[in-house]
């Protein structure tokens, strides 16, 4: 690193001290915390989105600054990678070390370790980095601060596209990357373009199209799905919760509101009953579908259909186009499909999809993890039960199918059962986001498949029946005092507290708890399930009562 560069990282760096006590970590998804602590940190990921772009060859990397579901007053900065995936996790205890640096001096020591070790040179080829945003009114100066922090790595360029959901950063990365068409129109374009052929393949046309009403959290991704709707047909849709009418992001909607809690957002009541209902969270990355049975006495009653849920209709849908595949061919090209799940999945879902002979493998919490997994199947489907998840279609397998199709219209087998079922997995694999999960590209199939299948949301519901679960947060002094084995289900730390958990499960049939420290908020989740739902409340409380007597409750 020469001097001009060290004095412009020096010089930069004074713009944005860190403040006094902050100690971040990268977490499940990125930095999060009060916005107005973040100053440092995003100049600082800044920093380090350049040095990953020189890194791979000038790749374009992301930056989206989001706190999701968070409340309004949170912001935080996650990384995409060129591929479109998260931040390698390779880099991710660099990304702690430069966060938690407490000077201009370390933060340049460490920049110039890390550079040498990496073999990274500055000079030679430019970083490109492109920074969105949600609607947080945080997110202009957080902007600015991570547009410095690139720009202090000489010769670097920083790409602000504006406000947009996560995936939609996510996918236009992973298509700049690929010499792909990358503007935000090109996203909408390819949404509404392979939409349209799942629905021309349709086997029953003329199906009465029943509406749709979707919470847009208060937050970007409503506006977003607005600007959609203008070029689609074949669906009715009616958003609430667009952020314009005076409502605040995540406060009481959502679907992270909706998933846990399992109530109705703000701005859907009794009226509402047997319309099927959609929910995004902050960002639109997630996905949960809910509605008021029509013969619900108090008219507070939801019923939810989680990403569990949401896989499980995928799953079923993309197998019954596995299916449709030649014999011949299936022998000659072994599809691989599987899902991946959490241990937040429920337990019936897990059963459900066994049942359909799909293997199901377990990740931690935290879609990079499920991403990988799934990665390694032909089809991989991912979902976490809070509706975050994709389907990933491996290279291999789509060149196939695209080759598989045009044999079969050459050998004028176009219109057979064969041709729709491989024309169908080619749009899905473009129609859905390959880099995260996506809610309206998620939207947009379950939509196309309850039409293909003449599913209300009822008949979709009834693919099984959930076991009743109840989640609590447990705010602690020190989070961090517990401690996990890998899958995330037994607690090492404090010790002394699995035991007490597992005597508590013993109690109950069905019975099935675990807590974990979460990686996005200061709180201790805690999980429980069990065979009614006073029993798994019960469970869960019991559990919540442990984990303050173990850590103390703050
Ligand atoms: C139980 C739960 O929903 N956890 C969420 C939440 O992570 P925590 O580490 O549990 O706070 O936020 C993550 C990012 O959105 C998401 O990937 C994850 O599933
Ligand atoms: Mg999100």
């Amino acid at each position: 690193m020469d001097t001009n560069q060290i004095a412009s990282i020096l010089k930069s760096s004074e713009l944005f001290p860190i403040p006094q006590g902050l100690k971040l970590s990268y977490g499940t998804a990125g930095f999060r915390g009060d916005a107005k602590l973040l100053e440092s940190t995003v100049y600082r990921v800044g920093i380090l989105s350049a040095l990953r772009s020189l890194k791979l060859g000038s790749a374009t990397i992301g930056l989206m600054i989001t706190a999701s579901h968070n409340k309004v007053s949170d912001n935080g900065i996650k990384v995409s990678d060129p591929s479109g995936g998260m931040l390698s996790q390779e880099w991710e205890p660099f990304a702690d070390q430069i966060a938690n640096a407490s000077s201009p001096g370390e933060l340049v020591s460490l920049i110039r370790e890390f550079m040498e070790k990496e073999d990274i040179t500055i000079g030679e080829k430019s970083a490109e980095v492109l920074l969105g945003r949600d609607t947080r009114p945080s997110g202009e100066s957080l902007l600015r601060a991570a547009e410095i922090g690139v720009g202090s790595i000489l010769g670097s360029v920083a790409i602000d596209i504006g406000i947009l959901t996560t995936p939609q950063l996510h996918w236009m990365v992973r298509a700049k990357n690929k010499g792909l068409k990358a503007t935000e129109n090109d996203y909408f374009e390819n949404l509404s373009v392979s939409f349209r052929c799942l629905i021309d393949l349709i086997p029953i046309s003329g199906n009465k199209i029943s509406k749709l009403l979707v919470d847009g959290a208060n937050g970007v991704g409503g506006e977003k799905i607005e600007e959609l709707r203008e070029s689609l047909s074949n669906l009715d849709l009616e958003i609430r919760n667009t952020g314009r009418d005076g409502g605040v992001l995540n406060e009481s909607v959502g679907a992270d509101f909706v998933q846990k809690e399992k109530v109705l957002p703000l701005g859907f009541g009794s009226n509402d009953a047997g319309v099927r209902c959609a929910s995004l969270d902050g960002d639109a990355d997630r996905l949960v579908y809910f509605y008021v049975p029509l013969d619900s006495s108090s008219g507070e009653k939801v019923e939810l259909l989680d990403g569990d849920k949401i896989l499980s209709l995928f799953a079923l849908f993309i197998k019954e186009q596995l299916n449709a595949l030649d014999d011949d061919d299936k022998e000659g090209k072994q599809s691989r499909l599987g899902v991946v799940q959490t241990a937040y999945a429920n337990g019936a879902s897990t059963d459900y999809l066994r049942q359909l002979e799909l293997d199901v493998v377990f990740a931690k919490t935290g879609v990079k993890h499920l991403h990988e997994k799934a990665a390694e199947f032909d089809i991989g489907i991912y979902f976490e039960a809070n509706g975050h998840g994709t389907i990933l279609f491996s290279e291999s397998f789509l060149s196939w199918l695209v080759a598989k199709e045009k044999d079969l219209t050459a050998r004028a087998q176009a219109g057979s059962e064969e041709h729709k079922a491989v024309s169908r997995l080619v749009a899905v694999s473009t129609l859905i986001n390959q880099a995260v999960g996506d809610a309206l590209s998620g939207l947009l199939l379950v939509e196309v498949i309850l039409q293909h299948m003449g599913w209300s949301v009822e008949k979709w519901n009834e693919l099984y029946k959930d076991l009743p679960s109840r989640q609590i947060k447990v705010e602690v002094p020190d989070r961090t005092a517990v401690v996990t084995t890998s899958e995330e289900t037994e607690a090492l730390k404090p010790l002394g507290i699995q035991d007490a958990i597992n005597a508590e499960i013993k109690k109950y049939t069905r019975g099935r708890a675990f807590i974990r420290p979460s990686g996005t908020e200061d709180v201790v989740r805690v999980y429980a399930e069990a065979s009614t739902q006073e029993a798994a409340d019960s469970l869960a409380n019991s559990v919540v009562q442990l984990v303050k007597s173990f850590l103390g409750s703050s």
